[in-house]
């Protein structure tokens, strides 16, 4: 027999199943939609004016840096727990400020509308928007900025000072 424990945690498991399966029955994303979506996301990102050299100032082996965006779209999209990474930690230091995370927000809302349907699509962009949201408020806290409900962090947004190369 099962201990109540075992039980809880079986339930907690067919919950989880549960709730994924939903998603993909709704969506359709599976780990080759997110594949190709996130390659071709970074492939307009690395032409873009205003994102490209900041990507191209920091990542010279594209291919890892890929992977590492499979498993992040694969955990945020499908609660797969493929991404254990702390995003926040490589981008508070980016010069960046809101036009960056608006460019960033079209450029990904255009790839998923090209390759995805629409539930999947806003499946998407509705995590991404969240997660520019609490991205932006992190670059804004470290530059010490307090950004209240509704407000977007503005810099000398093209003059930010570089602090050290890479955004680790
Ligand atoms: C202003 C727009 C953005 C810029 C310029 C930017 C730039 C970068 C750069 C340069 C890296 C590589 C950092 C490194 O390896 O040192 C990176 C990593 C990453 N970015 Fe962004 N990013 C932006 C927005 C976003 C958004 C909105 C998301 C999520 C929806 C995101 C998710 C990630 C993740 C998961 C990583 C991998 C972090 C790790 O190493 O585990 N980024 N980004």
């Amino acid at each position: 027999m099962t201990s109540p424990e075992g039980q809880n945690a079986m339930n907690q498991l067919d919950r989880r199943a549960q709730i994924i399966a939903d998603i993909v029955a709704r969506t359709g994303i599976d780990e080759d939609l997110i594949e190709r979506l996130v390659r071709r996301f970074y492939a307009k990102v690395r032409q873009d004016d205003l994102l490209g050299p900041i990507f191209a100032a920091r990542i010279d082996d594209w291919e890892p840096h890929l992977q590492r965006m499979f498993a992040f779209w694969s955990s945020v999209a499908l609660m797969s727990g493929r991404y254990g990474g702390r995003p926040m930690e490589k981008h508070m230091r980016l010069p960046v400020d809101a036009d960056h995370f608006d460019r960033w927000l079209e450029i990904f809302e255009e790839t998923a509308r090209e390759l995805c349907s629409p539930a999947a699509a806003d499946h998407f962009v509705e995590r991404a928007r969240n997660i520019a949201q609490s991205l932006e408020l992190g670059v804004a806290s470290h530059h010490g900025v307090l950004v209240m409900k509704g407000e977007r962090f503005r810099h000398v947004a093209h003059d930010i000072p570089e602090e050290g190369d890479r955004a680790t």
